[in-house]
């Protein structure tokens, strides 16, 4: 039997590029806006049902699990949507080379925690 044969890549061990990460980033989030549009869809269901179906998103929303929830939320959607910018602007033939398709990924990902941190100080100060 052949000695060396074809190893599995160890993805943990592959330093990949910025364009990779917001790419796999921008599936990730993509996935996670479905599964988070459940917790979106019940509470605008539930606080539009009634004044009492407001109240209690209102005091469901001051647990530190459901402001967790929509911090997530807010944070996947808004990766999303920079992604799909990004994705409108190389659409239109730009930023589609090796250096500037990083850089973008860069200052897209880069953003994208500030605006992350920015969510983070509304919802909980
Ligand atoms: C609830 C709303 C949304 C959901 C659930 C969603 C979900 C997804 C998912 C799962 C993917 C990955 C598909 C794949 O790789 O096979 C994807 C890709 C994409 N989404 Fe969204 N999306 C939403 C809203 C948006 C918005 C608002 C934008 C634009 C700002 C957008 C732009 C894109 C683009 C450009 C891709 C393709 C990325 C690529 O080719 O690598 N999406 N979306």
């Amino acid at each position: 039997m052949k000695k060396q044969r074809p190893v599995n890549l160890d993805l943990t061990t592959i330093s990949f590029p910025a364009s990779a990460s917001a790419s796999i980033l921008h599936r990730v989030t993509g996935v996670a806006m479905f599964f988070a549009l459940v917790f979106v869809i019940w509470a605008w269901a539930v606080s539009l049902s009634s004044p009492e179906g407001f109240e209690t998103v209102k005091s469901v929303m001051q647990s530190f699990i459901a402001k967790f929830i929509a911090w997530g939320t807010i944070t996947v959607l808004t990766y999303h949507i920079l992604g799909g910018l990004r994705h409108l602007v190389m659409d239109m033939g730009h930023w589609e080379e090796l250096e500037s398709g990083n850089t973008s990924a860069k200052v897209t990902i880069a953003l994208w925690i500030v605006l992350a941190v920015v969510a983070g100080v509304w919802l909980w100060f």
